[in-house]
């Protein structure tokens, strides 16, 4: 799919916390040779580029729509993305709620057995995001579980958190708790159920909304 430009070289640099990665398109420059002095101040500067610092987006998507809600953020907000990939994606036959055999079906009986495997779970510069939208479908009035192996494995703390989702036709309602609670860490926002059509205009909108 697309967004999936940040992941590339996850695994090789996810360990170091340093400097040297390049994440998608910013186009601030942190990565000058020459301003070796302000190497340990990538927070100070990414707030002096951009009011409110740097902003990234992570989701998962199984068919699509979160996916065009997460890319209209990214977009609006001039926002890094980052695509959450299990190692075994969910076929159409995986996701079939109906079907009491299904992959999704089993996992959702069994909270046990949802421990989704992600290709990547780390982000190149973490540290310099101070604020992560995190979006997903809702399953069963959840959120769908790839994000919480995501939600887990990364450190929160001094990040606004906000979450989104796509749904049929439930709200979001207390998944964002959820993942907060899972995560310990961050200051998490109360999330927003978008539409999968919704517009920059729509996006800008909810922003501007939020504290
Ligand atoms: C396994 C599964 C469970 C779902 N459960 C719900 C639900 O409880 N309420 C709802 O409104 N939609 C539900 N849906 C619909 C999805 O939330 C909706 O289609 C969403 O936009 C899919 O996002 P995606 O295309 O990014 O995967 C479910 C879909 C699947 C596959």
């Amino acid at each position: 799919g697309c967004g999936s430009n940040t992941n590339e070289t996850q695994s090789e640099k996810s360990e170091s916390a340093s400097q040297t990665g390049v994440v998608s398109d910013d186009s601030s420059k942190e990565s000058n040779e020459n301003e070796e002095i302000n190497d340990n101040s990538d927070e100070m500067s990414a707030e002096t580029e951009s009011e409110g610092g740097k902003v990234l987006v992570v989701y998962y998507s199984a068919s699509g729509n979160t996916e065009a809600v997460a890319n209209t953020i990214a977009e609006t907000m001039n926002a890094d993305i980052f695509e959450l990939e299990p190692v075994e994606p969910y076929s159409d036959d995986d996701l079939n709620w109906s079907d009491d055999n299904s992959r999704v079906t089993k996992e959702h009986d069994n909270p046990d057995s949802r421990n989704v495997e992600l290709i990547a779970a780390a982000v190149d510069n973490w540290e310099s995001y101070d604020t992560v939208f995190i979006g997903y479908p809702i399953w069963w009035g959840i959120a769908a579980w790839p994000v919480d192996g995501f939600v887990k494995a990364n450190d929160f703390t001094g990040k606004t958190v906000i979450p989104f989702c796509t749904a049929a036709s439930s709200g979001i309602g207390e998944s964002g708790e959820l993942l907060a609670e899972m995560a310990g860490t961050g200051n998490w926002l109360e999330g927003e159920k978008l539409r999968s059509g919704a517009s920059a205009e729509d996006i800008q909108a909810w922003v501007e909304g939020l504290e």
